[in-house]
């Protein structure tokens, strides 16, 4: 992306302005809470009215500027932005009052909300459509990146400052905060230069009006809340933003309690970032033999926990080490989120799901900082006494726990909202994960066989994909099962015959999903299980996931419920692999012959809930399942399956030997 000058230097501007941006919030909440010292209420609302002004005009002028922003030229508006924030932030250590921190905070933001616009609008003037996504995850890693660079660089200057101010007789009056701003506004100016040099931005090409934040908000939810997966994703992001929010909101007055400056300050601030960091790119090698939505949902409730012990512990240091794990865990929440966001929700839905996700989490950052320094006035600062030992609880460390308590209790909504392991010890499932291996139910672990489950919707081709996959495994000598639900056992059959007479119309939903698990309870015992243990590959066309899919997406009910019942009927056994053969239900259910089955005969909606809710399982798991592209050639797609079913198959006896043994088990290590 970098290889493209217009664009190279554009990145730059926003590198140089993002860095700005992060030293200018770390600078104006130390000079208001340094400019207020003495008082622990009048700082701690001085500090939370410094994040209001930042936030509000966002919140309420945006559209309005964005509308005005498609008006005017828009290098004119971003080198004109850049000028006028210079000016105003240089004049803030200047002038050097509170009140001129708020009313030049309100001004740089108002300048922002015209700058912010006309760079977004530039960045597809500038590369081709088909890079715009990667262009745009640079944009978002300089955004982010730069975060812990300035609070390096804000607590370099706070020392430095300390040390020009006990030096330099002239300085002595200087705030510590000085040398960022004056950073502050030359980061400006230089981004200022850089677009002024920029002339490939066109003058302006159609409108980007952006619809107000609350706008965004209810016409997201109405497209995401109906989505149980998503649902319990969002909150759970939002649940990780709020803790982090609550750290970087009483940060300053919490550090200074502490008996840490405006370096410890720019120390702890930095922290979160370099946690999120390490998380987003080690959280999920370490863990990465564990489902994902169990780990976004443990992920939150330790970031709870954490901050619980951050509000506790009354010492620099660890304090800073635990914000490190804090801003780990609400990484790993994020990319996680992110990813299941982008790989289960439509391709329709997706920039909706996210741009829902961008306005939710600013008006949480917004309630939760502005929430949390008035509260944090309001208890003030309490020394408490028992014999020798003093302890010292403020508002902040209040704000804190509270914070951790919500992250908790998030975390285990998120939890118990999306777990894709129903019936499998989350500490057994953590402590193999911990090892490096993916833990199996014991019942399926002490099996010596191997088990492979073909999932997919109507008319996908997993009774064609199954049979050829077991006629290519009988052809390399093992001992190949291969059965199908509903109705591979005597009583399967009946219950087949009524779950898919099309005259049973008034089935209810709950009797049809115990229907499906008697019928699987009697095809583990009776024919499953058996083969497993005599070593036997066993091939199944459909298996629990079907029940989840057509049970709990398609008629809707709780699949919670759904994946207990099934956990019970099966003894929690769990296929080795999962072959996914996706195929768009318009083109599966043309395929299908004859009359429609009870079944095949609900509508479209029907059918593109369960197809979504297979994905799901399939995403959530990824080492588990293999998903091929049904409208593939069929060859193609035994090829495929082949392949990654030749990646777990033990190591069959030798062709000589074939004599000798007859049919062979295929014996697992
Ligand atoms: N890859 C493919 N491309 C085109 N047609 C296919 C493909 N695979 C299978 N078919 C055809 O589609 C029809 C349904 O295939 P199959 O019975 O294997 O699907 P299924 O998923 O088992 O269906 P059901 O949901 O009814 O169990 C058959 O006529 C089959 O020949
Ligand atoms: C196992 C299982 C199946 N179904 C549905 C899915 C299909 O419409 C039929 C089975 O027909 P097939 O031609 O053999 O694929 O039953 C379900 O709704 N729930 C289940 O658990």
């Amino acid at each position: 992306m970098l290889a493209n000058a217009p664009f190279r230097r554009l990145w730059t501007a926003m590198s140089v302005c993002s860095l700005g941006d992060w030293l200018n919030i770390l600078a104006l909440t130390a000079l208001a809470g340094n400019l207020t010292k003495g008082d622990y209420r009048t700082q701690s609302l001085a500090i939370g009215g410094v994040f209001i002004a930042k936030m509000l005009p966002a919140v309420l002028l945006g559209p309005l500027a964005g509308a005005f922003a498609d008006r005017f030229d828009r290098r004119v508006t971003m080198v004109a932005a850049d000028l006028s924030r210079f000016a105003v932030v240089l004049s803030i250590p200047l002038v050097g009052s509170y009140q001129w921190i708020i009313i030049a905070t309100v001004l740089v933001e108002c300048v922002n909300l015209f700058w912010v616009p006309a760079k977004d609008a530039t960045v597809p003037n500038l590369v081709p459509k088909d890079q715009l996504e990667s262009a745009n995850q640079l944009n978002l890693l300089v955004t982010y990146g730069s975060a812990p660079i300035a609070a390096l660089l804000f607590a370099v200057l706070s020392v430095a400052a300390d040390l020009m101010r006990n030096l330099v007789p002239f300085l002595s009056g200087m705030d510590p905060t000085a040398p960022a701003l004056i950073l502050n506004a030359v980061a400006y100016l230089v981004s200022a230069a850089l677009i002024f040099t920029l002339r490939d931005i066109p003058r302006r090409d159609g409108a980007i009006s952006t619809p107000s934040v609350l706008r965004q908000i209810v016409d997201g939810w109405r497209f995401v809340g109906g989505n149980r997966l998503v649902r319990g994703l969002i909150i759970g992001m939002l649940g990780a933003f709020a803790a982090g929010g609550a750290v970087v909101g009483v940060a300053k007055i919490y550090v200074e309690a502490l008996g840490g400056g405006d370096a410890a300050y720019g120390v702890v601030f930095g922290a979160v970032f370099v946690g999120m960091a390490l998380g987003m790119f080690f959280g999920l090698r370490f863990l990465r033999e564990l489902s994902r939505r169990r780990l976004f949902g443990l992920a939150i409730t330790l970031a709870g926990l954490v901050l619980a012990a951050i509000a506790v512990v009354h010492n620099l240091a660890i304090v800073v080490m635990l914000t490190v794990l804090l801003g780990a865990c609400a990484g790993i929440a994020w990319i996680i989120g992110y990813t299941l966001i982008g790989l289960e929700v439509e391709d329709a839905m997706r920039g909706r799901t996210f741009s829902f996700l961008q306005s939710t989490a600013r008006v949480t950052l917004l309630l939760v900082v502005a929430a949390a320094n008035p509260l944090a006035a309001l208890v003030g600062a309490h020394v408490f006494t028992l014999g020798d030992l003093t302890y010292q609880f403020d508002g902040s460390n209040l704000v804190l726990l509270v914070g951790g308590v919500l992250a908790v209790a998030v975390g285990i909504l998120a939890l118990r909202h999306m777990d894709d392991r129903k019936g499998v010890s989350l500490s057994e499932d953590l402590l193999a994960a911990v090892r490096g291996e993916r833990f199996q139910p014991e019942s399926a672990e002490r099996m010596p066989g191997l088990f492979v489950a073909f999932e997919g919707g109507e008319g996908s081709g997993k009774t064609t994909q199954s049979r050829l996959l077991a006629i290519w495994l009988r052809d390399q000598g093992y001992d190949v099962v291969q059965t199908r639900e509903p109705g591979s056992t005597k009583v399967g059959m009946r219950l087949r015959a009524i779950l898919l007479d099309a005259a049973e119309k008034g089935l209810s939903a709950r009797s049809e999903a115990l229907l499906y698990a008697a019928d699987r309870a009697e095809h583990v015992e009776k024919v499953i299980r058996p083969a497993l243990q005599r070593g036997a590959i066993v091939v199944t066309d459909r298996y629990v996931d079907s029940s989840l899919a057509y049970q709990g997406a398609g008629r809707e009910l709780d699949p919670e419920d759904v994946s207990k019942v099934n956990a019970w009927a099966t003894g929690g056994l769990v296929p080795h692999l999962t072959v996914l053969i996706d195929t768009p239900p318009e083109i599966g259910l043309t395929r299908l012959g004859g009359a429609a089955d009870r079944i095949e005969a609900e509508p479209l909606a029907f059918h593109e809930r369960v197809r979504k809710e297979f994905r799901a399982l399939a995403a959530a798991a990824p080492d588990r399942y293999v998903v091929v592209d049904g409208t593939l050639p069929s060859d193609q797609l035994s090829r495929a399956i082949q392949d990654r079913v030749r990646e777990i198959l033990p190591d069959p006896v030798p062709y000589e030997s074939e004599d000798a043994t007859g049919t062979m088990p295929a014996i697992r290590d």
